[in-house]
């Protein structure tokens, strides 16, 4: 699978202490797994969770799924043993919370490597600085950290989110800017299945890849919601072969179901089909 293409439809949170949910994700059909050593796993547990985790990391058995590991803050008393340890556990990424600015994220890579980092947006910092930390060379992805951002700004949580607009915006173009994977905030209400539906079709319209998610029944509805529908592959595909037509003749404008169709239509198309592709893949695993 080219990784350009690689879905992230639904990225699960586990609490690293949590061992029976560090079994059940193994049969989870999840596209991305975040093992999360920070506010998943209460004080006195940080110690253990590392530990648990470190173990599960090496059974593996995780499949396709991405395994990346969410850290405490460089600024706590765990931080930097977690990144020492996760070095050693070899995920395919660290997530690094509350990150403010790219000298964060250069703390960080002195300790993890070449590791791609993650960054947890979710301070009003982090809004103002979004660009230049997706800018950084190590980074690779940003997730939206919307519990923290509400409790920072003092918004109110509302089913439209109409508060946190701007800094889902912001860090949008900024992800975007850089070709980075960018994926929504946690939906918390995690038995309210039409809240979340909403929710994740309001991050997809948006442009984000994904969303996080806290619990296994959250799980298929992030998938259908952020993979290309059945009339959108077909869409796609009578648009790229309308244009096939009509550039054979010379022209560079097609029309599809009366819309205009321009060789961006095609490009979005193409990327359409691409993702479908990679997600009928995954499932074949
Ligand atoms: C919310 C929960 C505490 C609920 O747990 P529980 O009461 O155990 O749920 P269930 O009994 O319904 O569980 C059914 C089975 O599913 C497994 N399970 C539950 N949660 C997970 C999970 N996250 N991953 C994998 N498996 C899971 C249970 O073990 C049961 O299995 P079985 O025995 O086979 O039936 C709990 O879901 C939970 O702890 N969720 C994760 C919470 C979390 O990670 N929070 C931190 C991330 S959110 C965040 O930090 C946001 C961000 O930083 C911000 O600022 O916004
Ligand atoms: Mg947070």
């Amino acid at each position: 699978m080219n990784p350009r293409h690689r879905p992230y439809r639904s990225v699960l949170y586990i609490p690293g202490s949590n061992t029976r949910a560090l079994e059940k994700a193994r049969t989870l059909p999840v596209d991305a797994i975040i093992f999360d050593l920070e506010d998943a796993v209460a004080a006195d547990g940080k110690r253990a969770a590392r530990e648990t985790l470190a173990a599960a990391l090496a059974e593996d058995g995780y499949g396709p799924r991405m395994r990346i590991v969410r850290i405490n803050g460089l600024d706590t008393p765990w931080g930097r043993d977690d990144a020492a340890a996760v070095r050693e556990m070899r995920p395919d990424a660290v997530l690094l919370p509350k990150v403010g600015a790219p000298s964060d994220v250069d703390a960080l890579a002195e300790i993890t490597g070449e590791l791609p980092i993650w960054a947890m947006m979710e301070t009003p910092r982090g809004m103002l600085n979004a660009a230049a930390i997706a800018a950084h060379p190590a980074m690779a992805g940003f997730v939206m950290g919307t519990n923290d951002l509400a409790k920072d700004l003092g918004t109110r949580f509302r089913a439209d989110r109409e508060p946190l607009l701007t800094a889902l915006g912001l860090c949008l173009l900024a992800a975007r800017a850089e070709g980075l994977v960018i994926v929504d905030g946690v939906y918390n209400a995690f038995k309210d299945d039409a809240g979340l539906d909403a929710e994740c079709r309001q991050g997809r319209d948006m442009g984000f890849d994904g969303k996080t998610l806290i619990h296994p029944a959250q799980v298929a509805i992030a998938n259908a919601a952020f993979a290309p529908s059945a009339e959108e592959v077909d869409l796609a595909r009578r648009q790229i072969a309308a244009f096939e037509e009509v550039e054979a003749q010379g022209k560079g404008v097609a029309v599809v179901d009366g819309r205009i169709v321009e060789n961006l239509h095609v490009a979005t198309a193409r990327e359409t089909l691409a993702k479908a592709e990679a997600i009928e893949a995954l499932q074949t695993e």
